[in-house]
């Protein structure tokens, strides 16, 4: 089957990103559908290219290959009961991206034998330049992972996790983390006006400095260590910032943060179960 039925439940921010980058790939409109009770939300959604649109959940997944829950977590348990029938109907393959809910309690709303498929997403997806992890569970054939790669893989990145808890590693590190580099940049504007800098221009030499790291770290054959040695000159002025991290323990608050980040994680999913 080249082109699967895909059926979203939550229009929302992800999901119209999701679909953006899906027609972009070339999935036919006529083969997306998507439900949500907002009007607006479903609105949008068609501004953006011209899916089937419903006002309720069954309706849509009613003969789908894919159902994607883009629902925040809080009203998962409602939406999956919900859909439980008709997804069992169809024999779809359900991937959820909502952080903190386990497969184990999809399974017991939607059904022990659901093939599930649990994903972390992040925001720069919005973007077209996400990059998620993936956990499909046993019931998840071939055909359904290739299905749930061409789906996330239409904003971003996807890498697959062989243990479900690794997920809690990659919200520490890829879902949480834009906001690092987000305060790490904050850091580094604030310090740039400190030394007298005005705001815009600090902004503006923060934000293209970030770009064009992250550019030469992807772009270059030469590692992290590597890249970071040809910027600092012996006895120079990265030298002196660079010791001063390492004197502060950088590398240990990184370590202890993103614990804190996957410890969350853990007991979120306890506590949405
Ligand atoms: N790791 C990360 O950083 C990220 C994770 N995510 C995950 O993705 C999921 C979606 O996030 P996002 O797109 O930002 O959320 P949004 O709030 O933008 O979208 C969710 C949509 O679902 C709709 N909705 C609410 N209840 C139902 C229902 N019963 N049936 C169908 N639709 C419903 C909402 O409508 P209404 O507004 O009327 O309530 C809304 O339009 C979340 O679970 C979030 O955890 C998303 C982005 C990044
Ligand atoms: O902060 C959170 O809990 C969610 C999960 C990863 C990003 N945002």
């Amino acid at each position: 089957m080249e082109h699967p039925q895909i059926t979203f439940i939550g229009a929302g921010n992800m999901a119209s990103s999701i679909i953006g980058g899906l027609v972009e790939s070339g999935q036919p409109a006529d083969r997306i559908h998507a439900a949500d009770p907002f009007p607006q939300s479903l609105e949008r959604l068609r501004e953006i290219a011209p899916v089937n649109t419903y006002d309720d959940n069954t309706a849509a997944v009613t003969g789908a290959d894919v159902v994607i829950l883009a629902v925040k977590p809080q009203v998962m348990a409602d939406v999956c009961t919900g859909i439980a029938e008709a997804a069992q109907a169809s024999g779809a393959l359900v991937i959820s991206i909502a952080a903190g809910i386990t497969i184990a309690s999809m399974r017991r709303w939607l059904g022990e034998r659901t093939a599930i498929v649990r994903c972390m997403p992040n925001t720069p997806a919005l973007l077209g330049c996400g990059a998620t992890g993936l956990y499909a569970n046993e019931q998840v054939s071939q055909q359904q992972r290739d299905f749930a790669d061409t789906i996330l893989g239409a904003v971003g990145i996807v890498r697959w996790v062989e243990r479900e808890a690794d997920l809690d590693a990659v919200t520490a590190l890829s879902g949480s983390g834009p906001a690092y580099f987000f305060l790490f940049m904050e850091s580094m504007i604030d310090a740039g006006v400190a030394q007298g800098l005005d705001r815009d221009t600090a902004t503006e030499l923060a934000l293209q400095t970030g770009l064009g790291a992250a550019r030469m770290a992807l772009e270059n054959d030469v590692d992290l260590v590597e890249l970071r040695r040809r910027v600092t000159s012996p006895g120079g002025t990265t030298q002196a910032a660079v010791e001063s991290f390492e004197a502060r323990g950088l590398r240990q608050q990184v370590t202890d943060a993103m614990a804190a980040a996957a410890a969350r994680a853990e007991t979120m999913a306890k506590e949405m179960g």
